[in-house]
């Protein structure tokens, strides 16, 4: 990197390297007391040089030379107190906990640990949150929610709960439970290779400029991360640039895992043997190391945009538009029956389960709103850039060459009828075509616009309220097929709402509703009470 830090850092270490193959040269240096002092003083001096060098990688973000630095000054003497805080906070950063752990630990034992500015306590309670975390998953974050995200914000360990990765009949590979889950439980915390976030002005020209400009600068961002890290290079390299998916090789989940020695041997810097190639060209090499257009087909492939349609970013200046990229989250596939979703906060992604997942199920997310009949759907995952291979897909594809379906799918766009009739004629239509259970659903979720136009208009429900299935049945139904989706979620609350909140008999029974929606949109990790807060419904619940 060149700073002038790190200059004379290098400087002093080879003035200190010389003088100790001098005194080795000439073979004193055990007799000597003097020069046994000398090289006492030496020994320190160069410690303290690996010590600082080491602090200056670390804040450059170069962990893995940070480390190498903590480990000769370690050597040299292994209580260093500088040292052992500097390979903590690394160690921290490369999510090895209990190591992190063991060298504060150390640290917090010195004498100098009494005076020093940095909050060590802190560093170790933080480490001690993080092992439980990065074993368990469990994370909660209703007390920011129920301060009004006013307080400090929650931190995160890395978190990879009972999923794997495999060949996806989805199309290449994709992420896979393990175990039977439950709704709301998180599958997987994990920070960004890099984020960058901006607030959207109102005017579109000048909103699409802003958009741009935030590409670039995330894109300069993966990039500085990849020539910093090789880890972070290996990582990206295992993603799909979209050609061959169906070839390229399933990486295993552990070289995901936090804590686990695997990662720390890929953290190394192991340079590529091509380098050492007679007759290669310079620039062949290079390219293999590094290559640019490969990491811009994979970020055009996999970065996600943090307030898409199943995304959710939780605090409480939302307003921003982000995108990111999260290595092990981009194994996810998308479906139109999807079974999990996203919640940002700061730099990490939490994917939870948005319905009930049973074990060797594909985890998948909704990349765009699923609530949309086919033409639609098909549209937007064209834009993506493939062809949704998805059951409901499957399904609808096969019953829209149905004429009657096609004629109301038109009635419907051009409102030639009214919502109510559209809905009937669909639910008469499902009869004759004999769709049943979690294809109704399916149907339903295509139509959701319709059966919400119908549901709230007092005029049509009159009409034709007792011609059609109650509301809380083609919920129920499209909420099977959608699973904890945030529009429907919205839906709900406003009814609620309407209807006083939920303090009659049948208000209980839907404020029940939507707390089981709720936990399968913001998970677990938001208790009942924050939950109810987040969704304006007051906080007042003795139950
Ligand atoms: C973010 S990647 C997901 C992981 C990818 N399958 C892999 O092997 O790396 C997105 C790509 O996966 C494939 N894909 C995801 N969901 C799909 C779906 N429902 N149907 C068909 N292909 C899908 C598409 O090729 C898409 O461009």
């Amino acid at each position: 990197m060149g700073s002038d830090y790190e200059d004379t850092g290098e400087e002093m270490m080879h003035q200190l390297r010389s003088k100790a193959t001098e005194l080795l040269l000439r073979e004193e240096f055990k007799e000597s007391t003097s020069d046994s002092n000398h090289l006492q003083k030496l020994n320190k001096s160069l410690c303290l040089t690996f010590s600082n060098r080491a602090e200056g990688r670390f804040r450059l973000k170069e962990y893995a030379d940070a480390i190498k630095d903590c480990d000769q000054a370690l050597k040299i003497d292994d209580t260093h107190f500088k040292t052992l805080v500097c390979k903590g906070k690394i160690l921290l950063n490369l999510n090895k906990y209990s190591m992190a752990y063991d060298c504060l630990k150390k640290a917090s034992t010195d004498s100098q640990a009494r005076g020093f500015s940095e909050n060590l306590n802190g560093y170790l309670d933080l480490c001690k949150r993080f092992v439980i975390q990065s074993k368990t998953g469990v994370v909660d974050v209703s007390d920011w929610v129920l301060s009004g995200f006013k307080g400090i914000v929650p931190e995160f360990a890395e978190y990879v709960g009972a999923i794997e990765i495999k060949k996806s009949d989805l199309g290449g590979r994709g992420l896979f439970s393990t175990k039977n889950i439950d709704m709301g439980t998180v599958l997987l915390v994990t920070k960004a290779i890099a984020t960058e976030r901006v607030i959207l002005p109102n005017d579109e020209d000048y909103s699409e400029s802003v958009q741009l400009v935030m590409w670039k600068n995330f894109v300069d961002k993966v990039m500085e991360s990849v020539k910093r890290c090789d880890h972070t290079h290996h990582l990206i390299r295992t993603l799909s640039t979209g050609e061959d998916e169906n070839r390229l090789e399933v990486p295993n989940i552990s070289l995901f895992w936090p804590e686990t020695e695997e990662t720390e041997v890929l953290k190394e810097n192991v340079p590529n043997i091509s380098l050492f190639w007679p007759e290669t060209e310079e620039t062949e090499v290079l390219k293999e190391k590094f290559d640019v257009d490969k990491i811009l087909n994979v970020l055009d492939g996999n970065s996600i945009v943090e307030d898409s349609i199943s995304g959710k970013i939780l605090r409480k200046n939302s307003g921003y538009h982000g995108v990111g990229l999260w290595v092990l989250a981009s194994f996810i596939n998308h479906s139109c029956v999807p079974n999990a979703r996203r919640i940002h906060i700061r730099n990490h992604v939490i994917v939870l389960a948005s319905r009930d997942v049973k074990a060797g199920e594909d985890i998948t997310f909704a990349y765009f709103d699923v609530l949309s009949p086919l033409n639609k759907r098909r549209e937007m995952s064209m834009n993506w850039g493939f062809s949704c291979a998805c059951k409901r897909c499957k399904f609808e594809d096969e019953i829209w060459s149905r004429q009657e379906l096609g004629e109301l799918q038109v009635a419907f766009e051009e409102g030639l009828l009214d919502m109510g009739s559209v809905v009937f004629r669909l639910e008469e239509g499902m009869k004759k075509w004999v769709v049943r259970g979690k294809e109704k659903g399916y149907l339903r979720s295509s139509f959701w616009e319709a059966f919400l136009r119908a549901f709230e208009s007092e005029k049509l429900m009159k009409r034709w309220g007792r011609r059609i299935p109650a509301m809380e049945v083609i919920f129920d139904s499209i909420v099977d097929v959608v699973g904890g989706d945030e529009i429907v979620l919205k839906v709900l609350v406003e009814g609620l709402k309407r209807s006083g909140g939920g303090n009659s008999v049948g208000g209980t029974l839907e404020m029940e509703r939507v707390m089981k929606l709720g936990r399968g949109v913001y998970g677990k990790m938001v208790k009942r009470q924050a939950l109810k807060a987040l969704l304006g419904l007051g906080t007042h619940d003795h139950s």
